[in-house]
């Protein structure tokens, strides 16, 4: 059974012409234990998927259609504690700058035990144990004096970690991190992703990673999804989407993964920017940046179908009609 099921999502804003619609028709699912990276330009609609998953998207943003299921209980129409509930003990959360989780009045080891405690049925003592060794597990030297230490007293990096301490404290099933490295420095980046794979692969908790860089999809994720304009363009297996791309927007976007031997800044870049949420083009919102347009793109919009080994919302699958089937 999926851990997580997305169906048919939709989320929407009041706008003075009536709703903006940001999310439509969103679904997916990620099974336990596995790494789902969701990917897109920005505005494309990849934090308000992870934002409704874990309870919090900002009102007037509201779920106007579809459900979410976490081990097969809706959780998409629960109440602001039971959320909170859930939060904590079955989903993680680590955003982009790790200060919006952690409490700058308070120890880490503070706000460690309070997390483990909250949750799961252990004493101080134990909480205390185990946040030692959380914290020795996502490479914090001294994690047994540094437990004591504020997190103003820790780097950029080293403040992720513990974030990352935080998020998996209760033993969740599932991680939602939104651009955990994007406010770090280049050169630590890489180490944080590795330590957020390894260390959920350990435990089995499985990750909706949420990034605008292909590159770093492709060094660790399973499954990846495209989301374009507030819909899913493509899903599929990584290496399957990388190398044998079904969408045209995700051809483009594999283009844009960093190339030492080409000039990419010249080469790679896929014409046009996103449209706006009022201003989404009729049939396939890709349809004017598309380089294989054609004319049923600009009239019908087009559903996830099977497409090789993935799946992809674009009319150049649409599976022929079989021999002697009426078209
Ligand atoms: N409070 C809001 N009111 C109206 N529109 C919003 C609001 N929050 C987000 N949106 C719109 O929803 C769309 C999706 O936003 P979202 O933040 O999910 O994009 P994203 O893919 O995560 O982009 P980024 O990579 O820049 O974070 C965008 O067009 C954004 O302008």
């Amino acid at each position: 059974m999926s851990l997580l099921q997305v169906s048919n999502l939709v989320v929407e804003f009041p706008h003075r012409h009536g709703t903006l619609r940001a999310l439509d028709d969103i679904s997916f699912d990620i099974a336990p234990g596995e790494i789902l990276g969701v990917v897109g330009e920005s505005g494309a609609g990849k934090s308000l998927t992870g934002a409704a998953i874990i309870g919090l998207l900002e009102p007037p943003g509201r779920v106007a259609g579809g459900e979410i299921r976490l081990e097969g209980q809706r959780i998409d129409n629960l109440g602001h504690e039971a959320m909170r509930h859930i939060r904590g003990r079955k989903i993680g959360a680590i955003f982009q700058d790790p200060l919006t989780s952690l409490n700058p009045l308070y120890t880490i080891g503070r706000q460690l035990v309070e997390t483990i405690r909250t949750h799961l049925p252990v004493n101080e003592r134990e909480a205390r144990r185990r946040a030692i060794a959380l914290l020795e597990d996502t490479g914090i030297p001294g994690a047994a004096q540094r437990i004591d230490h504020y997190p103003h007293q820790f780097s950029g990096g080293m403040r992720q970690r513990v974030v990352i301490a935080l998020a998996l404290a209760a033993e969740p099933k599932l991680i939602v991190a939104d651009e955990p490295t994007t406010a770090l420095d280049v050169s630590i980046q890489a180490q944080i992703i590795q330590l957020l794979k390894g260390i959920c692969k350990e435990r089995g908790a499985a990750v909706m990673l949420i990034t605008h860089d292909m590159g770093v999809i492709a060094e660790t994720c399973d499954r990846v999804a495209v989301m374009y304009a507030g819909r899913i363009a493509e899903i599929g297996p990584v290496q399957e989407v990388i190398h044998q791309p079904a969408h045209p927007y995700t051809s483009g976007l594999m283009a844009s993964i960093p190339d030492m031997t080409v000039d990419r800044e010249r080469l790679n870049q896929i014409d046009g920017a996103m449209p706006r949420l009022n201003a989404i083009p009729s049939g396939c919102a890709f349809n004017p940046r598309c380089p294989r347009v054609f004319d049923r793109c600009r009239i019908d919009r087009p559903d996830l179908m099977n497409a090789g080994a993935t799946r992809a919302a674009c009319w150049l699958h649409e599976a022929a009609p079989a021999y002697g089937e009426v078209a």
